[in-house]
């Protein structure tokens, strides 16, 4: 039997660990790597992560490191940090990566101040790379756990995109192909934004109907930044898109629509986060910003960004949102 084909996976969070699992689950060799040497060797030589994933076996394939020289051999390499760190989690792996190791971004969300999506990042510091996008409803918990799960993977080059979703699918994780990156992009980054307005509304106790409304016209919204971005409609109609809004919107397991409950019960927003990260609250400003640039319409995703800069209070907000004009859906 020839050598197990390796899957690097940079970032030993939630999904990073939960992706490792799923990889070494479909038959892959997993270096797992963690930036942290005493959090790598815990997890090392207990066999779990702890603090990102309680309760979670990590499979025997898999390898926790905190030496970047071992996924230098890796076929193909995850990277798995929150959006605002993926510049400082590569600068780490400069000049070891080899040029042609496809990088599969998992993280969704813009990067502040610069406006830019994880692949348009990447492109600018690992021009040679191919380039691929993994995004869809997938709590790391139940990912890690194997429980069932589709996801999109998307490459401008489709062949590359193909190949990835073949090798990374496994008994539980189904992993659909295709070629509109731009669009599984903006799926998972504004879903994010919108799950914390629905939170925020759970959170008022403002009724079920308003969470469904607010689901509905944000995910409008989501259709219309797509179109202006370069996405495609039947994209965001599949699992990064309409998909993860459904999860996200709808379960308190998700930590933006968390973020959301927190500041709708009355916590401010700079203490709602519980300790644990909520890519909407870093994304929320860089898509209106954005939005505003083409003058696409997001007053959902606006509200989101007013209430968390502390400059609109929630019945502010849903005040403002209610007062709109009247229009044709
Ligand atoms: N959790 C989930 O269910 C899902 C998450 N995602 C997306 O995946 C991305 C990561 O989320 P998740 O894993 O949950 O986040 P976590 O908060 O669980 O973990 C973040 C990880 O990134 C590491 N990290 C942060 N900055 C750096 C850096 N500069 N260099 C190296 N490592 C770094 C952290 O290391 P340290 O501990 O040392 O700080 C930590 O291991 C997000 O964009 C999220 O939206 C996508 C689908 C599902
Ligand atoms: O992206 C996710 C599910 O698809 C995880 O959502 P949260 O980051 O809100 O927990």
């Amino acid at each position: 039997m020839g050598a197990l084909r390796t899957i690097g996976v940079i970032g030993g969070g939630a999904w990073g660990t939960a992706l490792a699992n799923a990889a070494a689950a479909s038959g892959k060799a997993v270096a797992l790597w963690m930036r942290d040497p005493e959090a790598a060797a815990a997890a090392e030589l207990s066999r779990t992560n702890e603090r990102y994933l309680p309760g979670v076996r990590l499979l025997d394939a898999i390898g926790v490191t905190s030496r970047p020289q071992t996924l230098a051999l890796a076929e193909t390499v995850l990277l798995v940090v929150p959006t605002q760190n993926i510049r400082s989690a590569l600068a780490g792996f400069a000049g070891l990566l080899p040029p042609e190791t496809p990088l599969v971004l998992c993280a969704k969300g813009i990067e502040r101040g610069t406006n830019l999506f994880p692949s348009e990042i990447v492109r600018e510091l690992r021009p040679e790379a191919p380039v691929a996008v993994l995004s869809g409803p997938s709590f790391a918990a139940d990912v890690a756990r194997g429980l069932p799960t589709a996801v999109a993977l998307a490459s401008g080059d489709e062949e590359l995109a193909r190949r990835l979703a073949a090798d990374l699918s496994g008994p539980a994780l189904r992993v659909y192909h295709g070629s509109d990156m731009r669009g599984v992009e903006i799926g998972g980054a504004a879903k994010n934004v919108l799950a914390i307005a629905v939170g925020i509304v759970q959170g008022r106790r403002l009724g079920e109907s308003a969470k469904a409304a607010l689901t509905a016209r944000g995910f409008a919204e989501l259709l219309r930044f797509a179109e202006a971005f370069g996405g495609r409609p039947h994209t965001l109609m599949g699992l990064s898109g309409l998909g993860d809004l459904v999860l996200t919107c709808g379960s308190a397991q998700s930590r933006n629509f968390s973020l959301g409950l927190r500041i709708g019960a009355g916590t401010p927003a700079r203490d709602a986060t519980g300790g644990k990260l909520a890519e909407g609250a870093f994304t929320a400003d860089a898509l209106v910003d954005l939005a505003r640039s083409r003058s696409v319409e997001m007053p959902i995703s606006e509200a989101v960004a007013a209430v968390l800069a502390g400059t609109r209070s929630v019945d502010e907000a849903v005040d403002g949102l209610m007062a709109r004009p009247l229009k044709a859906e």
